[in-house]
């Protein structure tokens, strides 16, 4: 099972790269991954096992920060009402977004990031991003809200992009343009 020593942390050259394509139809061992990184969310999430495991709560995991050059992604998020958004995915590519931007009121934090970097993260509002799912099927997702924000967080990992990143240098707190908190 994957528990937090098999997640890499800042430094690591993993996390600032732009990972590469997974073969379609996926291999075994890559369905395996896939599937043990969604095991990993669910775990996380469960009280008595995260704390039997030592597990951070995650909601979103990609393959960078186990160390994998691999573009694979796993979420386990229950939007504002309480739907829960269960996906893991093949080579996922955001194809279309809102003009209108959306972000954690709360800003963002990473299971690769042993610090708190305070500040609003902004992102798009809605997503459609286009992806294999574990069985090698095209899937088409449209998302909003939590699940959105969760999801381009760990596109952003299979690119080599940090959340911090976004984050406005001079005013932190400054809520972009045409943007709203989604929680
Ligand atoms: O790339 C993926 N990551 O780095 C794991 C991150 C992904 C989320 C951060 C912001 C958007 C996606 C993650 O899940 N966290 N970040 C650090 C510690 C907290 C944890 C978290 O938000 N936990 C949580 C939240 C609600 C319910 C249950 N658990
Ligand atoms: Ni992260």
């Amino acid at each position: 099972m994957i528990t937090m020593d098999d997640i890499v942390r800042e430094g690591h050259p993993m996390l600032r790269t732009v990972t590469k394509e997974v073969p379609i139809p996926p291999t075994t061992e890559d369905q395996e991954t896939l599937k043990e990184m969604l095991q990993f969310l669910k775990n996380s999430q469960d009280e008595e096992t995260a704390e039997k495991y030592n597990l951070r709560p995650g909601v979103g995991l990609a393959a960078p920060q186990l160390g994998l050059d691999k573009r694979m992604l796993a979420i386990h998020v229950e939007d504002i009402k309480g739907k829960l958004h269960s996906y893991a995915l093949f080579n996922p590519k955001i194809v279309s977004h809102s003009v209108e931007g959306g972000y954690l009121s709360s800003g963002e934090g990473c299971l690769s990031v042993d610090r708190e970097v305070p500040g609003i993260v902004p992102r798009h509002a809605r997503v459609t991003v286009k992806a294999y799912d574990i069985d090698g099927n095209q899937v088409k997702l449209r998302l909003k809200g939590y699940p959105a924000i969760v999801i381009q967080h760990e596109i952003d990992h299979l690119n080599g992009v940090m959340f911090y990143d976004h984050i406005n240098e001079e005013n932190p707190f400054h809520p972009p343009e045409n943007a709203k908190p989604v929680d």
